[in-house]
């Protein structure tokens, strides 16, 4: 599968499912890698044309130097549909790969068909929350912040009962290259996004998780209230919703896109 050079950074990218059905964008929250889409994959191949990828500082991408800005990402994934030649497609994100998705919503909107927006913010109340992240990893490396940040993407119960997924989850963050972390968390302390909102044009699902204590359902709705007609589903999950909730995610989703 290729890598795909945006503005002179290699991201790595693949290509699955349906050739010639339309295509779905799938966006990776802080700290994970294109692998965190496992739970969609076969039900989303079969409808759509499925492009993932490493953004930038994660994965098997390249780690060029930080800070980056959610603008970057979002340069980052039209680099990537101009490579690979494909005008327009819908995207579902979770967490940053939501705010991404509202950045490009408002700012290419001729290359977004429908969007979702899973598990996250237009912006942050409390923008120190993510310098004081920085500090930690930057004092303690990713291994140090793992336990609290799973805790977060993950309910106790989900972890008590799926203890594999959990520590597969831990070893993707902890593999995270400490630059490109760090480089994200400096995108995230300086979100907003909430001018962008009202003039979105896509049609817009915003999903909560009922226990996510990053990205709380006030947040999900805060998105809702500002985009015109977008709705909103609660599952119940932490953060991580597409792997906590994986059914009800993948069953919202796709009525969701499906819908005509
Ligand atoms: O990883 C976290 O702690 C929560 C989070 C914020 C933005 C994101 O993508 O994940």
């Amino acid at each position: 599968m290729p890598m795909i050079d945006a503005d002179g950074c290699l991201l790595n990218v693949t290509v699955e499912g349906r050739d010639g059905g339309p295509t779905l964008m799938l966006s990776n929250s802080l700290g994970s890698t294109l692998q965190m889409w496992e739970p969609q994959m076969r039900a989303f191949t079969q409808v759509f044309r499925v492009i993932r990828y490493d953004r930038r500082g994660h994965g098997k991408s390249q780690v060029p130097p930080g800070p980056y800005s959610i603008e970057r990402f979002g340069r980052d994934a039209l680099a990537i549909l101009d490579d690979l030649n494909i005008e327009k497609v819908h995207w579902c994100g979770v967490s940053m790969g939501g705010m991404v998705g509202q950045w490009l919503a408002a700012h290419a909107p001729g290359r977004i068909g429908k969007l979702v927006l899973a598990n996250t913010t237009c912006y942050y109340p409390d923008p120190a929350i993510w310098g004081a992240r920085i500090k930690a990893v930057q004092e303690t490396g990713l291994a140090g912040i793992a336990d609290m940040v799973i805790a977060g993407w993950l309910t106790q119960e989900f972890r008590d009962r799926n203890p594999d997924v959990a520590d597969r989850m831990k070893a993707m963050l902890v593999a995270t290259p400490v630059e490109g972390y760090l480089a994200c968390c400096e995108a995230l302390r300086a979100l907003d996004l909430r001018e962008d909102l009202p003039g979105i044009k896509s049609p817009t699902l915003v999903v909560a998780g009922r226990y996510d204590k990053s990205t709380p359902i006030a947040m999900a709705e805060a998105i809702r209230s500002r985009i015109p007609g977008a709705s909103m589903t609660i599952v119940d999950a932490a953060h991580i919703s597409n792997v906590e909730a994986a059914g009800p995610f993948n069953d919202a989703v796709l009525g969701f896109l499906t819908q005509r």
